[in-house]
């Protein structure tokens, strides 16, 4: 046991064997996702975060070569290490007790397959609900991502939602089997602007309602200030810095970090909080 609750990565490396050689992604990453908070993972394109969030799922592409750990503690799950676990029993992990929420949210569900269908096939496969339970808890999830008229949505198909409501759609789906751990690659910025501060709280709120343990991955550190506790940053496949959001943003250690910002747009990001929330919080 690690003696926390939620994700921990030690010394997590990863390389790709290929027939030029062996390319090293991830170069030996501490990284610690407590329940109940989001912790951000910034850095550049190329840096390693989307490897990073698919490697703490086991989804690393054919061919990885893997070293370090990747704990997974919680109420009813204590993996000291999901790179050791065969592929039936890390099949029973994913999808129930680490789930994640990709980018485009077209790519995690089925275009053919009513929502109805998709939510409750992985529901009746994880936890062996009846049809009707499975189809009333599609329902308090849909309305609990605040999709309007949740039943009625359970018999339309991906195409006939908005981008933002889809995104919600794959949240729902990923939290269909109350997981402890959530891993969310970039998930707003496919999304029209107008919709993405909605989602992010929607995580933030999901984060703190069913004390999940989120990463976020996101180049962005303006998405990063609104919604993340803490902040890694990445830079070449290591962690360069990881502290309190305020910190890494007001007073970032690493060079690195600090070229981020200064490359950050002035405009407020969005869902940011204004001065007056960051105080009220504050006090
Ligand atoms: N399937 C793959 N085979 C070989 N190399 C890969 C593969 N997927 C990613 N890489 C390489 O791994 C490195 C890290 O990629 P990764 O996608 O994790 O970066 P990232 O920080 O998430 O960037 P982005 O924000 O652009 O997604 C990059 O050099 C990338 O080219």
């Amino acid at each position: 046991m690690t003696g926390q609750t939620g994700l921990t990565i030690r010394g997590l490396t990863l390389s790709i064997r290929s027939k030029q050689g062996d390319k090293r992604i991830l170069r030996g990453i501490d990284l610690d996702v407590p329940t109940g908070t989001v912790t951000g993972l910034a850095g550049e394109s190329g840096s390693g975060k989307t490897m990073t969030g698919l490697a703490a799922c086991g989804l690393q592409p054919p061919g990885s070569l893997m070293g370090g750990t990747i704990a997974l503690q919680g109420e009813r799950v204590d993996v000291p290490n999901l790179l050791a676990l065969r592929s039936k029993a890390l099949n029973r992990v994913r999808g129930r007790e680490i789930a994640m929420v990709f980018q485009d949210p077209t790519a995690s569900l089925h275009p053919m397959i009513s929502i109805g269908g998709q939510l409750t096939d992985h529901m009746r496969y994880h936890l062996d609900l009846s049809k009707k339970d499975a189809r009333d808890r599609a329902v308090e999830l849909l309305e609990r991502v605040k999709v309007p008229n949740a039943r009625a949505a359970l018999d339309r198909y991906p195409h006939q939602f908005s981008g933002g409501q889809l995104q919600r759609v794959a949240i729902a789906s990923a939290i269909a089997c109350d997981p402890g751990v959530l891993i969310a690659d970039e998930p707003t910025t496919a999304l029209d602007v107008t919709v993405q501060a909605g989602v992010l709280r929607l995580l933030r709120e999901l984060c703190d309602d069913l004390g999940l343990a989120v990463l976020l991955v996101t180049h962005d550190l303006g998405v990063m200030s609104a919604v993340a506790d803490t902040i890694a940053v990445m830079h070449d496949g290591e962690i360069v810095e990881h502290g309190d959001r305020r910190q890494v943003i007001q007073e970032p250690r690493s060079d690195y970090t600090r070229s981020l910002i200064e490359s950050l747009p002035k405009t407020p990001p969005p869902g940011a909080r204004t001065d007056d929330e960051e105080a009220a919080d504050a006090r």
